[in-house]
């Protein structure tokens, strides 16, 4: 539980207060601002399986609960933020496992999306695919430099689902959102912020929390009732799209993942991943 984190004790470091929730989501509440920095923990890249994003679901709802002023979503890793879905899990899935690993998806999409406190994205490193939406899913991106962000669904063969439409179009310009998604297309941290799809670059990890923090202190004055009222009427029509649609959606997933061609191009991209370092 989040709530025992909230009291008032006796701060083990100069400013957060440090727990670990599950190995894969550490999460450290700032006591004075009541700021989470929640830290994505599966080396190597924090590929998303059903754990992972049942664990960073779980954390959100704990939040929630237990009224955060502000998310830092963050990584583990020295250079990569978030590779995406696992791509083990759905490479020769394991139909039930599939289904599963959507769901939860799904549900971490709603409920980060749908936060009703500022939440940000501190990139330290890459942000691909499932990576990518989860930092759309923040209302705020800040990036270190020479890393890639983006969604490259098309180029795996499969479309994004309306939901990683509604988040990117969020973000970008129609033209912008058509040329990235139609390409998928990976782009570097400068060109990333050429286009709106992050919203600063800093110099390094730590950097990117001090920004993150700067953009949440903004929200200081503004009444959380009043903020998640107006989120809720800016994002709520993509969320019940979803929520009235799961299983069309999941069935969507579930189809393009089995195509032939998919599970072939999955194989070969898995090869040229792996062959990288030889
Ligand atoms: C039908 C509706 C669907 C709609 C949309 C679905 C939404 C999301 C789909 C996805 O998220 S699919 C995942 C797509 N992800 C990627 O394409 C990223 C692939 N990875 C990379 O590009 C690179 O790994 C990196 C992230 C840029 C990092 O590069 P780096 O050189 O630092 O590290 P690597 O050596 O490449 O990787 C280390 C190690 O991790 C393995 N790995 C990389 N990515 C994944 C992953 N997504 N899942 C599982 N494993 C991954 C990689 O193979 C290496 O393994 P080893 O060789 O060390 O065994």
């Amino acid at each position: 539980m989040i709530s025992f984190l909230m009291r008032r004790t006796i701060p083990r470091c100069r400013a957060y207060s440090s727990q670990t929730t599950s190995e894969l989501t550490k999460v450290e509440v700032n006591e004075k601002t009541g700021v989470a920095v929640v830290t994505l923990n599966r080396p190597p890249v924090n590929g998303l399986n059903v754990a992972a994003l049942r664990s960073l679901e779980k954390v959100i709802g704990d939040l929630e609960t237990n009224k955060c002023k502000g998310l830092i979503l963050s990584s583990s890793s020295k250079n990569i933020f978030c590779a995406g879905l696992d791509l083990t899990e759905i490479y020769k899935p394991d139909q039930e496992k599939l289904k599963s690993l959507w769901t939860a998806f799904q549900d971490l999409w709603i409920k980060l999306y749908g936060a009703s406190f500022p939440t940000t994205a501190a990139l330290n490193g890459h942000a691909i695919a499932g990576g990518c939406v989860l930092a759309l899913s923040c209302d705020y991106r800040v990036m270190v430099p020479n890393s890639s962000i983006g969604l490259n669904e098309t180029e795996l063969g499969i479309s994004p689902t309306a939901w990683i439409i509604a988040s990117m179009q969020n973000v970008l310009s129609k033209r912008s959102v058509e040329l990235a998604l139609l390409q998928g297309r990976i782009y570097k941290t400068n060109q990333a912020l050429e286009i709106g799809l992050i919203d600063e670059i800093a110099n390094d990890k730590d950097e990117t929390i001090k920004k993150c923090e700067e953009f949440i202190a903004k929200y200081s004055r503004v009444q959380s009732l009043a903020f998640s009222l107006t989120k809720r009427e800016l994002r709520g029509k993509a969320i019940s799209e979803l929520t009235s649609n799961r299983q069309g959606d999941l069935q969507f997933f579930v189809d393009s993942i089995n195509n032939p061609s998919v599970q072939k191009f999955l194989e070969k991209y898995l090869q040229s991943l792996k062959s990288k370092k030889n």
